[in-house]
């Protein structure tokens, strides 16, 4: 390490040095926050001609997120960066600028590549370092990439339109390309189309659940939907009223399919992924006997439940599902264990959701949010536990980022699982659900599989 520390940071420049830092933390090599120190005053404060710096500011900004729990001087840096962006941002030039809006939006290492990728192309071309063939070659490796995407998407429509038609229920969202956007930004690269295509009919599969739960069973019909589920039986059933029958046997048959996608050596990977919709289906359970009653359960117990509930162990199961000999027998048990990297995506997933729902309103049969669990149990205004939520975000990405050292061995793992948190970045942030009002993702959607990046 100290060898990357004298050959990397000797540079005066603010760029150079927060780039650096921030590809190594990335890349899960811990780097001291002291490296920021030659740009401080004695008293801990920053150099003020920083100030007049805003690439050096904006690269500042990047690296800071990467902060970790304790690191004082990083969340000084974070709310200087921020501050002195938010100021200078109506004088800036163009590419700065528009880079400098996507960052105070979603922090680009807390966003999607594909969607920096697409702006970020285009103004390469304006940076020192610019070079056309590098240019050329990212600009054909995006085009081409959606032709790729363009394929899958018209068989997993295929899917859903036959299975949307079998089960008929009418009170579901129909989601199926924003399914298969979520499990797109957890992995775009091309050899991972098993995972993708896993992952986006899982999350559709669950929606379809989440639906039934928010939406239209009745307590019972909750209750003998997830006993049913975790026997796994189709003879059960008999058990389940007229609508669900033919939604829990498409279930059981659209695992069955899964499975056959796996090598002989990887079926012990059927086991997970039943699991984790069995997991989920009892979170949604949960959910239902408390809202059912009109219980507010405690902010603690309210947290367990809803982490679960949002999704990260579900989607970190299902990215492994499809992935190579990386994905090892240890690697499944750690991820259905409550890992760090898979709570903090589900709390991520979870307190996102709460905020814009908080916003929306909720469906009539949800659970109370966290949001409003925290307010009636501490007696407080939603700002109050609005802001609170809102800082429980942060303190789980500072676990991710932790995570990158944690779990340097299976890197890469580790990033896509966090892809899922990204993905909720993007999806949720300015407290909108753009899963369930996908009119609000429709240009996103355009430009990542329709609209070519021009040549
Ligand atoms: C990441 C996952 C699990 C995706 C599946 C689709 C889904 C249930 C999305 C959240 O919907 P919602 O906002 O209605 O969720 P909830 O009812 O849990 O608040």
């Amino acid at each position: 390490m100290s060898s990357i520390h004298n050959a990397e940071f000797n540079s005066s420049s603010l760029h150079e040095v927060t780039l650096r830092f921030r590809l190594l933390r990335q890349h899960g090599f811990w780097i001291s926050a002291d490296e920021l120190n030659k740009f401080k005053n004695e008293d801990g404060s920053f150099l003020s001609d920083i100030a007049n710096d805003p690439k050096g500011l904006l690269s500042l900004y990047h690296a800071a997120n990467l902060l970790t729990h304790n690191e004082e001087p990083l969340d000084e840096a974070l709310l200087f960066a921020r501050h002195h962006l938010e100021v200078i941002r109506c004088n800036l030039k163009s590419p700065l600028a528009e880079q400098v809006k996507r960052a105070l939006k979603i922090p680009l290492p807390r966003n999607i590549k594909r969607e920096e990728a697409i702006y970020y192309i285009l103004e390469y071309a304006q940076d020192e370092t610019y070079n056309a063939t590098i240019q050329e070659l990212a600009k054909l490796e995006f085009n081409r990439l959606q032709r790729v995407y363009l394929k899958e998407l018209k068989a997993i429509s295929l899917w859903w339109k036959d299975l949307s038609e079998y089960v008929n229920l009418g009170y579901a969202r129909d989601r199926v390309v924003e399914c298969y956007f979520w499990s797109y930004c957890c992995l775009y690269e091309e050899e991972y189309a098993r995972s993708r295509i896993v992952l986006a009919k899982l999350l559709k599969l669950t929606t379809l659940l989440d639906d039934t739960f928010d939406e239209y069973a009745t307590l019972e019909e909750c209750r003998v939907l997830s006993k049913a589920l975790e026997r796994w039986d189709e003879r059960d059933v008999s058990l389940l009223p007229e609508y669900l029958k033919k939604f829990f046997l498409r279930v059981i048959e659209n695992f069955r399919d899964f499975d056959d996608l796996l090598e002989p050596h990887e079926k012990y990977r059927s086991a997970y992924i039943r699991s984790v919709y069995k997991n989920i289906c009892k979170s949604y359970l949960q959910e239902a006997e408390w809202s059912h009653s009109g219980y507010i359960p405690s902010f603690h117990d309210q947290v367990n439940v809803s982490v679960m509930s949002a999704g990260g162990q579900l989607v970190a199961i299902g990215i492994l599902f499809g992935l190579g000999d990386i994905a090892t027998n240890e690697v499944f048990e750690w991820a259905i264990k409550k890992s760090c990297t898979v709570t903090a995506c589900g709390e991520v997933s979870r307190f996102m959701d709460d905020l814009a729902d908080f916003k929306r309103g909720r469906n009539k049969m949800d659970v109370a949010s966290s949001v409003e669990c925290y307010m009636k149990e501490n007696n407080v205004t939603s700002e109050v536990a609005l802001a609170k939520v809102d800082s429980l975000v942060d303190h789980a990405w500072k676990t991710l980022n932790q995570e990158l050292f944690e779990r340097r061995d299976i890197l890469s793992i580790v990033n896509q699982i966090t892809n899922f948190g990204r993905s909720v970045m993007f999806l949720y942030h300015d407290k909108r659900d753009g899963y369930t009002n996908s009119e609000q993702v429709k240009d996103a959607l355009e430009s990542h599989y329709i609209k070519p990046v021009p040549m």
